[in-house]
């Protein structure tokens, strides 16, 4: 590793230094919880998003780059008609026709993003149908009859629901990793069984308790199958006397819409256990109880009518949620079984909320309220050593990049640039990065756009690279300048045709009447070039590139001891070399 002269004076300014009306600040911009800004206030800051925000401060030559693999995320076409409505149900007997376009089809949402369908659910969860116990019961029957379903088939899609569910708010960590699942005699236990095997299988450290065991092939094919896995079977009688101690979640799968009257033993006192849980003063060690379709022991249809049940922390209502889950208050509620076809949706009426991407669970209402101030990841990471890491940055960037596409992250290239004005004022937008090399980072862009402005007021600039689910953010600061004109063309040339008349329509940065303009401007672009033909450049988009001067590569660990290791230049013997230092978290 290239060890500097001491003598060097630092082309850099230390984020330490306060800032100076320089005529040509430089940007920094760094991942913050928003913690450490309300920290000081009196009051705490409640917000019910939880997102990391970028902090940006304003402080006082090249070759063609190596495009990124031809495989990395591009922005889909958003005239694709990727997600079609479903086509109309063929009409079965008993079944009104399904109305193509009817307002309570699902529709999946555009994108995949988990918060943007959990904003779509929220709207939506005032609307959500709630099925009385005979729909219920009606819907199982004409599930498994005329529509097609076997009772396996529905048990397996409804307990991985749950496992889904309960590992999206349960994410796997110390805290969550042991599970009891205990489950009754019928259905709802079915689903307890399959769920216990796909949390096995997500890397939690399931225990059963299924006390009344239904002599059925499917019902001992489940129990074999988590036999084979070597999970544990709990007795009743010999469960733990601290379940708090023992389990850091409960999966209450006793009783669903079939329950009636008063709970018979043993599953009284193990509905008993539950309750005293929920009442117990501690809450530092109080396992989530997550109760499958209806909170055991509660009226299918009124709830908890004495208000002395169960009191889960999450409910997985599954096909549609039951009367009873109006009465829920607690902080999570899914749906879950995504297999209801149309004809069911059409002849109930059925409102539901759409289920993100592929996931296996929606949302139903809304997450809850979080004070931002205990937002706190643990970062669970290798040690980042300064003999580990490549004595080039570039190098080094490029390994970490490499990790994050084999990782399937999602647009690893996405990027924030922060420009600061000639008034040093800072302002960040993600962009994607096009292209590498030993020498600069390529993106393209509008010239008219506000950081092309600030780029010719001032051509320092910052990018910021967050890998959120490697625990890694990569800090790249240098100048900026244009991409030589044949590569922009080049570049815009091989971009899909509907992101090349995009571009033509976007006076990006500039303030529109409507999205109309948008749409109208667009579509006469498409009529005219309808037959194929070249599109021209326009001559207000291109690219940059950013030459760097200080990289800092970071990685989360345990208790804010993170790794910072830093990189910048320093003439050593009339060359410039790359320095590397690491820094405090
Ligand atoms: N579309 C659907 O309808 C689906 C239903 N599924 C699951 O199936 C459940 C319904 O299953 P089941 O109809 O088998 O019924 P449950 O699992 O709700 O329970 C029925 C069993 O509990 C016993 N029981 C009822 N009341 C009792 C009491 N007071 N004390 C002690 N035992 C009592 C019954 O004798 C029977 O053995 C749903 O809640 C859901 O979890 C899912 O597996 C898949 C899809
Ligand atoms: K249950």
């Amino acid at each position: 590793m290239p060890q500097p002269a001491a003598h060097h004076t630092p082309r850099y300014r230390s984020p330490y230094q306060t800032s100076s009306a320089a005529s040509r600040p430089e940007p920094q911009s760094r991942m913050l919880a928003v913690a450490s800004r309300t920290r000081d206030k009196s009051a705490p800051t409640i917000l019910s998003l939880a997102m990391p925000f970028l902090l940006t401060t304003a402080t006082g030559t090249a070759t063609s780059p190596r495009p990124l693999i031809p495989s990395s995320p591009r922005r889909q076409n958003p005239t694709t008609p990727h997600l079609r409505p479903p086509p109309p149900a063929r009409r079965l007997p008993g079944f009104p026709a399904a109305e193509p376009g009817a307002p309570f089809l699902p529709r999946p949402p555009r994108r995949g993003m988990a918060s943007l369908a959990a904003t779509a659910a929220a709207a939506a969860a005032a609307e959500v149908t709630h099925l009385t116990q005979r729909d219920a019961a009606e819907i199982d029957e004409q599930l498994m009859g005329p529509l097609g379903f076997s009772v396996d088939q529905l048990m397996e899609l409804a307990g991985l629901s749950v496992a889904a569910a309960v590992a999206e708010v349960y994410k796997l960590s110390e805290e969550h990793t042991r599970v009891l699942i205990i489950c009754g005699p019928g259905n709802n236990g079915g689903d307890g069984l399959v769920a216990a095997r796909h949390l096995y299988h997500f890397g939690y450290r399931p225990s059963v308790c299924y006390p009344k065991r239904t002599p059925k092939p499917l019902y001992s094919g489940l129990v074999t199958q988590l036999e084979s896995l070597s999970i544990p079977f709990i007795p009743a009688e010999d469960l733990p006397h601290d379940l708090s101690r023992e389990f850091d979640i409960i999966v209450d799968a006793m009783f669903g819409f079939s329950f009636h009257g008063t709970p018979r033993p043993p599953f009284d006192d193990l509905i008993q256990r539950l309750i005293s849980l929920s009442v117990i003063g501690n809450s530092d060690k109080k396992p989530a109880i997550v109760s499958v379709d209806i909170p055991s022991g509660w009226h299918v249809e009124e709830g908890d009518v004495d208000g002395g049940g169960i009191k889960p922390d999450m409910l997985v209502s599954l096909t549609a949620p039951k009367l009873c889950a109006k009465k829920f208050t607690g902080p999570h509620h899914f749906l879950g079984g995504r297999f209801v076809p149309p004809p069911i949706l059409n002849k109930y009426g059925l409102k539901l909320p759409p289920y993100p991407g592929t996931s296996m669970c929606a949302r139903i209402r809304k997450a809850p309220s979080v004070d931002i101030s205990s937002l706190r990841e643990n970062y669970i990471s290798p040690e980042l050593l300064e003999s580990q890491v490549m004595p080039d940055p570039f190098d080094q960037f490029l390994r970490w990049f490499d990790e994050a596409v084999t990782a399937g992250l999602r647009e690893p290239n996405a990027m924030a640039l922060t420009t600061v004005n000639r008034e040093g004022k800072p302002s960040s937008r993600m962009v994607l990065l096009k292209g590498v090399d030993k020498q600069t980072f390529v993106w393209y862009t509008n010239y008219g756009s506000r950081k092309a402005h600030d780029l010719s007021e001032n051509p320092n600039a910052a990018l910021l690279f967050y890998w959120n689910e490697m625990n890694r953010q990569v800090r790249v600061e240098g100048s900026v300048e244009k991409v030589p004109e044949e590569e922009s063309e080049k570049y815009f040339h091989s971009r899909p045709r509907g992101s090349q008349l995009g571009a033509i329509v976007s006076k990006q940065s500039t303030v529109i009447a409507g999205r109309e303009v948008l749409q109208q401007a667009y579509k006469e672009l498409e009529h005219k070039y309808s037959d194929g033909s070249l599109i021209p450049k326009p001559e207000y988009w291109g690219g940059y590139r950013l030459t760097p001067t200080l990289f800092e590569f970071w990685q989360g660990q345990q208790s804010r001891l993170h790794d910072r290791l830093q990189y910048s230049q320093r003439e050593v013997d009339g060359n410039t070399a790359w320095h590397i230092e690491r820094l405090s978290p």
